[in-house]
């Protein structure tokens, strides 16, 4: 069994709200458990207005790789050139994202970013978000307050580009049936990210960074029972693998 020691250390960005009138910190646990499982050891990263670059410089050496999770909040929209008030702003969240983000990439960093973090990634990369996708021809956004599983079951297909990062990851498939909780989506992908999967209505699903050991972005849920899904697991074990492979050439 592998020595808890050995074991990569994944830095996962939690959420600000209020729960019972207290400002609380949330981060749901399907993300830690999929890190865990995997074979990673996770850490919380909560953050502070003011403060993300400083704790992002903090951080970022002790990390062996970063999850950004999903998050019922918005990036502020003045983040991506976007005008508008963000009811459901995370103001620190986006900062510290948008101080890790960069410097995760020229550290060569392995980061798996999910549904917010995808759009994150997407916002770090110079790309846009669309603030309210249409929902004629792909059904987006699940019903909240539909029960759990219904929410997260399998929504729409998605076509993998063909060739790229994520499809030969996955094993070579060309398509996926995926689930689907998300209002805002990628409006241009901006020039640094490569497209790696796509909807049928043209919005792009999945985003990587050329040239880096595991850069990823997914607009879906793979941490919902992951273990259910092949592809799901598939990728959980990548990410944990390319952390295994940062932290032995820090180790050098
Ligand atoms: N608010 C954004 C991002 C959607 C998102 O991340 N949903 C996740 C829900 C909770 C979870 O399962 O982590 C949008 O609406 O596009």
């Amino acid at each position: 069994m592998e020595r808890i020691m050995d074991k990569p250390l994944i830095g996962v960005v939690m959420c600000h709200t209020v729960k019972e009138g207290h400002p609380a910190w949330v981060l749901y646990q399907k993300y830690l458990d999929a890190i865990m499982d995997a074979g990673g050891v996770a850490i919380a990263l909560p953050h502070r207005p003011g403060l993300g670059e400083a704790i992002a410089q903090r951080t970022l050496g002790l990390l062996d790789g970063l999850l950004l999770s999903g998050s019922p909040s918005n990036i502020e929209p003045w983040r991506y050139g976007a005008s508008g008030e963000e009811e459901k702003a995370d103001p620190g969240r986006d900062e510290l994202t948008l101080a890790l983000i960069p410097q995760a990439l020229k550290l060569r960093l392995p980061l798996l970013a999910i549904c917010r973090g995808m759009q994150e990634l997407v916002v770090a990369a110079g790309g846009t978000l669309n603030r309210q996708l249409p929902s004629e021809k792909v059904r987006h956004c699940a019903d909240t307050d539909a029960p759990l599983a219904e929410q997260y079951a399998p929504a729409h297909p998605i076509q993998l580009t063909a060739d790229g990062q994520l499809a030969r990851l996955l094993g070579g498939v060309a398509s996926l049936q995926v689930n689907s909780l998300h209002k805002q989506g990628i409006q241009d992908v901006g020039p640094r990210l490569q497209a790696e999967a796509t909807a049928e209505d043209g919005v792009i699903e999945a985003v990587s960074v050329p040239d880096h050991p595991f850069a990823i972005g997914v607009q879906w849920h793979p941490e919902w029972r992951y273990q259910d899904s092949d592809a799901s697991s598939r990728l959980f074990a990548a990410f944990i693998h390319a952390c295994h492979q940062y932290r032995k050439e820090k180790r050098l």
